[in-house]
C-alpha cells in the first residue's frame, strides 16, 4: 500500500491551569466538547489535519500538531522540554478570571527563553518596577524585530463572561496587541464556537495558515490579522483525522 507524507507543524498551547486548554484543543480536534476533562500532567498532543490555503491553487493538506502543556506551577522547572521546537504558539486565558491574561507574558517569556537558548529568538529578563517585582517578561519590541513565532490569544469561558459578551467590539487584550496577534472568544462547551464558517474557525484557519507558511515557505508577509483582504475569505474547516498520545 502507498503511503502519503503528510508534513506536519508543532504548535504549543499555554496557560495557567483550568483556562481550558485541554477543552479548546478537544473541541478544535474532535469536532465536539470533552465531558470531563482531566488535569493535564506533564503534555498530552492531539493532531488535526488542515487544509492550508484551502479552494486556492496552493492548497496542501497538513498535519498541526497542538502540545496541551499542563499549567500547574509544580512543573515550571521541567515542563520547557516540550517548548522546542515551537512552529506557533496559542496563549489561552479563561475570560472570567482577568490573571490569567496578565500571566500570559510569564507564559510566553518561558517559551521564548527556551527558544532563545536555541539561538532562534531574542528574549531577555527584564524587571517590571511597577509591581515591585523581579519577574521574567519577553521584551515586545525586541520580540517583534526578530523572526517571529505566530502566535494566536484565545480567550475561553465566553458562556461565562457576561461583560464580553455584551461588549461586542471588545479591545484587543494587550498582549494579542504588543505581538500583532489575532484573538478569538470562544466557549469550548460547545462544538458551535469553532464550527466550520464561524468567525473564530476562520481566524483559526488563517492562524494555521500562517504557521504553515512561515515553516514551509520562508515567506515574510504581513500578518493576515492585520490584513483586511483577508479577512473577507471564506473558510470551510476540515477534522478528517486524529491522534492523542500522551507523555507524562
Ligand atoms: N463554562 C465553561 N467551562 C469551560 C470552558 N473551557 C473549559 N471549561 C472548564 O474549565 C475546567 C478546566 O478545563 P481544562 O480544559 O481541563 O483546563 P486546562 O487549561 O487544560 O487545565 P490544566 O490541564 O490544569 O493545565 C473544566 O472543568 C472545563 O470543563 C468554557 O469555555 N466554558
Amino acid at each position: 500500500m502507498a503511503s502519503i507524507d503528510i508534513d506536519k507543524v508543532r504548535i504549543i498551547v499555554i496557560g495557567d491551569s483550568g483556562v481550558g486548554k485541554t477543552s479548546l484543543i478537544h473541541t478544535l480536534c474532535h469536532g465536539e466538547p470533552i465531558i470531563n476533562p482531566t488535569w493535564t500532567i506533564g503534555c498530552s498532543v492531539d493532531v488535526k489535519l488542515h487544509e492550508y490555503r484551502e479552494g486556492t491553487s496552493a492548497q496542501k493538506t497538513f498535519f498541526v500538531e497542538l502540545w496541551d502543556v499542563g499549567g500547574s506551577s509544580g512543573h515550571k522547572n521541567t515542563r520547557s522540554v516540550f517548548y522546542t521546537p515551537a512552529h506557533g504558539i496559542i496563549l489561552v486565558h479563561d475570560l472570567t478570571n482577568r490573571k490569567s491574561e496578565g500571566n500570559l507574558r510569564k507564559w510566553l517569556a518561558e517559551v521564548l527563553t527556551k527558544e532563545c537558548n536555541g539561538n532562534t529568538l531574542s528574549s531577555v529578563r527584564t524587571v517590571n518596577p511597577s509591581r515591585n517585582q523581579d519577574i521574567d517578561e519577553y521584551d515586545p519590541e525586541q520580540f517583534i524585530g526578530s523572526s517571529q513565532i505566530p502566535i494566536l490569544v484565545v480567550g475561553t469561558k465566553l458562556d461565562l463572561a457576561e461583560e464580553v459578551r455584551t461588549h461586542f467590539n471588545r479591545r484587543l487584550s494587550p498582549i494579542a496587541e504588543e505581538c500583532g496577534a489575532g484573538e478569538i472568544f470562544v466557549d469550548c462547551t460547545t462544538a458551535k464556537a469553532m464550527a466550520p464558517g464561524s468567525s473564530s474557525s476562520v481566524k483559526l484557519s488563517r492562524f494555521f495558515d500562517l504557521v504553515i507558511e512561515k515553516r514551509f515557505y520562508n515567506r515574510d508577509r504581513p500578518s493576515p490579522f492585520t490584513d483586511k483582504r483577508r479577512l473577507m475569505s471564506g473558510y470551510s474547516g476540515n477534522t478528517i483525522n486524529h491522534k492523542t498520545f500522551h507523555f507524562e
